[in-house]
C-alpha cells in the first residue's frame, strides 16, 4: 500500500456539489464551450454538475486508469476522444489532479482544450487551467462514492 498519504480528506456530496458549482461559475466567465470531455471515472460526477450549470449537452469521455485504490501505476488509456480535434473550445473535467500524470496524458490528446478540476494538489497544479480547492500532497481525498456510513464505536470503548 502507498505510504504517500498521511491523512484523509473526506468530501460529502453537499460539499462536492457546492465546489463543482463554484467551478461552473468560474468556467462560465471563460466559455462558451462546445462540449465537455469527462475523464472517467472520477470526472463523471463533476462533469455532470458543470454540464447542468453551463447547459452543455455534448459530453464525451476520456477513459484513463492510473491508480488501483491508493497505489499509482502507469496510466492506462482505455478510450481516447474522437471528433474534438485538438480540443479547441472544449472543456476537460476531472475530479482532481494529484501528480498530474493523468492530466498530462489527456492534455496530450487535446492540447488546446481548457483543463478544469475541482481539487488540485501542488504537484498537479501546473497542469490545470482552473480548479477550486487546493489540498496538500500528502492528503488522500475521499469522495462520497467511495465511502459508506458505518457504525462508529463510542470513544470510551476505544481507550
Ligand atoms: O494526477 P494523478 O496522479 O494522475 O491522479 C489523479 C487521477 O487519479 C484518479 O483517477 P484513477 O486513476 O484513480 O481512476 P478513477 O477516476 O477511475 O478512480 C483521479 O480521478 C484522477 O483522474
Ligand atoms: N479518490 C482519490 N483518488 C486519487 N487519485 C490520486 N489522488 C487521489 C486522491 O487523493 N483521492
Ligand atoms: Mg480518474
Amino acid at each position: 500500500m502507498s505510504d504517500t498519504y498521511r491523512m484523509d480528506f473526506p468530501v460529502s456530496w453537499d460539499e462536492l456539489h457546492r465546489n463543482a458549482r463554484a467551478l461552473a461559475w468560474r468556467l462560465s466567465e471563460l466559455g462558451p464551450f462546445e462540449g465537455i470531455v469527462a475523464i472517467t471515472r472520477g470526472g463523471l460526477v463533476p462533469a455532470a454538475i458543470v454540464a447542468r450549470e453551463l447547459e452543455i449537452r455534448l459530453i464525451d469521455t476520456a477513459c484513463v486508469a492510473t491508480y488501483d485504490k491508493k497505489d499509482m501505476g502507469d496510466p492506462s488509456i482505455l478510450k481516447g476522444v474522437e471528433g474534438a480535434g485538438e480540443g479547441e473550445g472544449w472543456l476537460i473535467i476531472d475530479d482532481l489532479v494529484d501528480t498530474g500524470t493523468t492530466a498530462r496524458v489527456v492534455r496530450n490528446m487535446l492540447p488546446k482544450a481548457h483543463f478544469a478540476t475541482v481539487y488540485a494538489k501542488p504537484a498537479g497544479r501546473p497542469l490545470v487551467d482552473t480548479f477550486i480547492t487546493e489540498v496538500s500532497q500528502d492528503t488522500w481525498i475521499l469522495f462520497p462514492w467511495d465511502v459508506a456510513p458505518v457504525y462508529a464505536k463510542p470513544i470510551k470503548e476505544m481507550r
